[in-house]
């Protein structure tokens, strides 16, 4: 493993990296993170010798750097530079091949099967194999940067040190390179620290984070202890938001930009939903925020068009994704702008109504159909038909995360209320219903105006919630019972 103790040095007088300590097991990976001039090269350079340090020492396997024979340290520590001499005029192969030199006693005399194989499968992991006999002022930076990796990974230490690995590569060969790198340091059992800029990858690949700032460590751990929304502020002095990745347990990171979206004034109004016999819609002139459970564009996103199409009862709900993308398009939205979801109900039975607090407004769209009503508590097996309840609830507000989801849960105990009031039963158990087998909820929200951090029956935008969405939900019920009688 490496150990570093109170590592202390700089240039001349100038004094850049003050005490650090860490360590970094076999098989794992370090990410140095920190801004620009914070010193993260100059720790790198005093790691690997290049830097005399000032105090403090360097340990592999327990033993001091600087008892190692320079050439015996060569093989124990390969080190990728941010900025390689470039060594023109030689090939790709003659490049890789100068990683092999620390294992030599001889130059180029004692070339044996090892360095060669070495040598190969540097070439192929970095995917330069064909590239082997060009000439390096002939590539692309990217190819470059690949064939310098190949370099430190022909060397076969056991140490690497990548000072930005990922610099000029595209988002393929970052992966790429990454993966392989990630691979080796598991297989092989390599000790790796790497600088980067990109703090997502960094928290995608790294075992653990160093982030620094003027030459010492501000935080360090595992990926969610030092990718925190409050230390990437002050450490960059810039605005970000801290999200979950979709597939990893690693938080990643989004810069909020310094030019914000103008308050354009826009407010989502009732008069401005069209209400048809083939769908309920609404377009809103900047995209709004949204949650929602829709058949398109489900999940959370910025939207402009809001869609709640009319089918027939017998729609074959299997294909139904790809064929309501074609009617999107062919009524000429983008899909992509678009939250799409559908009901066998009779959409110009819709209810569109709007309720003024002293933030602001919401306006508040539901279709009820209840003959598929079901009651949740008892739940088994039934035929899934696209008779629903779909509840719309636009906010004229800035909605927090929570406030989104309280805003759900409001509204969806507002929905069951109202169906205990009109007295729905579930035909199967003849118990009250909650909801139907296929309801859908949507909140969407301006983001402009006032901030409401929460939406629960306690605040103004739950109350309006809870009022709007029972009166709705009624009222559409009962239209709905009207229309089946005639
Ligand atoms: N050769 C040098 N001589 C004198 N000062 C240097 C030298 N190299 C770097 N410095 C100074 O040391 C400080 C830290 O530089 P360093 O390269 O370690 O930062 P870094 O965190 O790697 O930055 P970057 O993200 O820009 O690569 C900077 O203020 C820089 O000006």
């Amino acid at each position: 493993m490496l150990q570093i103790e109170k590592l202390s040095g700089g240039y001349g007088d100038k004094k850049i990296v003050d005490r650090i300590s860490f360590g970094v097991e076999k098989g794992r990976m370090l990410g140095i993170l920190g801004p620009n001039g914070s010193g993260k090269s100059t720790l790198m350079k005093l790691i690997s010798g290049v830097l005399e340090p000032t105090s403090g020492v360097v340990r592999i396997d327990g033993k001091p750097v600087g008892d190692f024979p320079a050439k015996e340290l060569a093989r124990k520590m390969a080190v990728l530079p941010q900025l390689h001499a470039h060594a023109f005029s030689h090939t790709v192969r003659e490049t890789v091949s100068l990683g092999r030199y620390p294992h030599q006693s001889g130059w180029f005399s004692s070339w044996s099967e090892e360095d060669e194989a070495a040598v190969q499968e540097a070439m192929k992991l970095m995917d330069i194999s064909h590239y082997e006999s060009t000439l390096l002022e002939e590539m692309s930076g990217g190819e470059q940067q690949r064939v310098f990796v190949a370099q430190a990974l022909a060397q076969n230490a056991a140490v690497l040190l990548l000072d930005e690995p990922t610099n000029h590569l595209d988002i393929n060969h970052q992966k790429e390179l990454l993966d392989t790198i990630k691979k080796q340091a598991i297989e092989k059992e390599l000790t790796i620290i790497s600088i980067f800029h990109d703090i997502n990858l960094a928290s995608m690949y790294c075992d653990e984070l160093l982030l620094m700032d003027e030459g010492s460590i501000v935080r360090k751990g595992e990926p969610h202890e030092v990718v925190r929304t409050h230390d990437v502020e002050a450490v960059y002095q810039t605005r970000v938001s801290n999200h979950p990745h979709p597939e990893l347990p690693k938080p990643q990171i989004t810069l909020l930009p310094g030019v914000r979206r103008k308050p354009a004034g826009q407010r989502v109004r009732a008069e401005d939903f069209l209400v048809t016999t083939e769908f309920v819609a609404y377009q809103s002139q900047l995209p709004l925020k949204t949650v929602s459970s829709a058949v398109v564009n489900a999940g959370s996103g910025w939207f402009r068009n809001f869609l709640n199409r009319r089918v027939d009862a017998s729609y074959n709900i299997d294909n139904s994704f790809e064929e309501i993308v074609d009617y999107i398009e062919d009524s000429g939205l983008k899909a992509t702008d678009t939250v799409a979801m559908m009901t066998a109900v009779r959409t110009e039975y819709a209810i569109v109504r709007e309720y003024a607090g002293d933030f602001g407004s919401i306006v508040v769209a539901v279709t009820a159909g209840v003959g598929n009503g079901v009651d949740v508590s008892q739940a088994v097996a039934r035929e899934q038909r696209v008779g629903t309840i779909n509840t719309w609830i636009m906010v004229n507000g800035i909605l927090s995360d929570e406030a989104f989801i309280q805003a759900m849960i409001t509204a969806t105990e507002a929905k069951t209320k109202a169906l205990q009031h009109e007295e729905v039963i579930d035909p199967l158990t003849g118990t009250i219903a909650t909801g139907t087998s296929t309801d859908s909820c949507l909140v969407a929200a301006t983001q402009q105006g006032e901030a409401l951090q929460y939406a629960g029956p306690i605040t103004e935008v739950g109350k309006l919630i809870g009022t709007g969405v029972f009166e709705c939900t009624v009222e559409a019920i009962q239209l709905y019972r009207e229309a089946k009688k005639v």
